[in-house]
């Protein structure tokens, strides 16, 4: 760890990565120039659809892809001038499950330790086994671990060399529930210690319940960075529910054609999603009660961060949230 803490944890200036073509496939910007600040101490939301460049840009910190142009920094150092030292202060989970089957938790943690040169008095090998469920299985070989104990060896990985920032790719892809939510108290234990985490994720619920921070990358650009709530107030719009005391099969006539409007029928109730200062909330009920139907109960719902980033990543997201 080093001493002086900077106000950004990760910085990237300008950022670019354009993989090579081949016969059959033209070059692809893979980032086009991105510039992105992770403060310290945030749980960041790294968001994007498939193929957006979310991979690329943790891989070019981690050292794994080489950035055609722009300047990264980790924790205040330069991964170009000093990338023995920036990547001491991170630790990266990544997509896929890379490890050493034939050796045990114990003995994975105690090489990747050798391999950042942390001396054996420092080492923290018990405790990260015990932070992450698995002291347990200290000799047990790797291939008998389930598919949800390699994925917290992967974890336990990252954090042998005490990184001050934690990068989790996709961590909790494929993984159930219970387990999903383990890591993530463990997660933000390590954030509430003091580590900043970064994390990709196409679970938009949990960026929304986790991240504080957010940026949406789409096709190799960055089209939001924000606080996770500025973010959620972009959208300026909302969601009135009527439920009504004869239930509804159709749109009444009261509610066709309301600009700045759009009107469905969800379960006999009238949803009515309309946009601040273009409708009251007045006017709508005044229209309802002019249906000659009576009003059981009224609701009205906020947009979510799946709202948000449909609305910035429209047109592009194949199938991702
Ligand atoms: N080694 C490579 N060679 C050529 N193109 C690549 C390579 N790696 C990634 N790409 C392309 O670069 C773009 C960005 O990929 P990247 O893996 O960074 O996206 P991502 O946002 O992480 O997507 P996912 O959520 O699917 O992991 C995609 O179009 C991808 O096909």
């Amino acid at each position: 760890m080093i001493d002086t803490a900077p106000d950004y944890a990760l910085e990237a200036y300008g950022l670019q990565k354009t993989y090579a073509g081949t016969k059959s496939s033209p070059p692809k910007h893979a980032l086009k120039g991105v510039d992105l600040k992770i403060p310290r101490g945030s749980i960041f939301g790294l968001l994007g659809p498939n193929g957006a460049g979310k991979s690329t840009f943790i891989n070019i910190f981690a050292g794994l892809v080489n950035k055609s142009g722009g300047t990264g920094k980790i924790w205040g150092i330069d991964i170009d001038r000093q990338p023995r030292q920036a990547r001491a202060a991170i630790g990266i989970v990544p997509q896929e499950i890379n490890m050493d089957v034939f050796f045990t938790p114990y003995e994975t943690l105690e090489l990747m330790a050798g391999f950042y040169g942390v001396p054996k008095s420092e080492r923290r090998t018990e405790e990260i086994l015990e932070a992450v469920g698995l002291s347990d299985k200290r000799d047990a070989y790797v291939r008998m671990l389930s598919g949800g104990m390699k994925r917290r060896l992967l974890v336990a990985k990252a954090l042998v060399h005490n990184p001050p920032v934690l990068v989790l790719d996709e961590p909790t892809a494929g993984v159930d529930i219970e387990l999903r939510r383990q890591l993530w108290e463990y997660v933000v234990e390590l954030n509430q210690a003091g580590t900043t985490i970064v994390l990709t994720t196409h679970y938009l619920e949990e960026a929304q319940e986790l991240c504080d921070e957010i940026a949406i990358v789409n096709e190799g650009e960055v089209v939001a960075c924000e606080p996770k709530e500025q973010l959620l107030k972009r959208l300026d719009r909302k969601t009135l529910v009527i439920e009504a005391v004869e239930p509804l099969t159709e749109i009444p006539e009261q509610f066709r054609d309301i600009a700045g409007t759009q009107v469905s029928i969800r379960g006999g109730a009238l949803a009515i999603t309309y946009k601040f200062g273009e409708v009251s909330v007045a006017e709508l009920i005044e229209r309802f009660r002019a249906t000659g139907n009576r009003i059981n109960d009224l609701r009205t719902e906020e947009p979510d961060l799946e709202d948000v980033f449909l609305s910035l990543t429209y047109g592009t997201a194949k199938g991702a949230a």
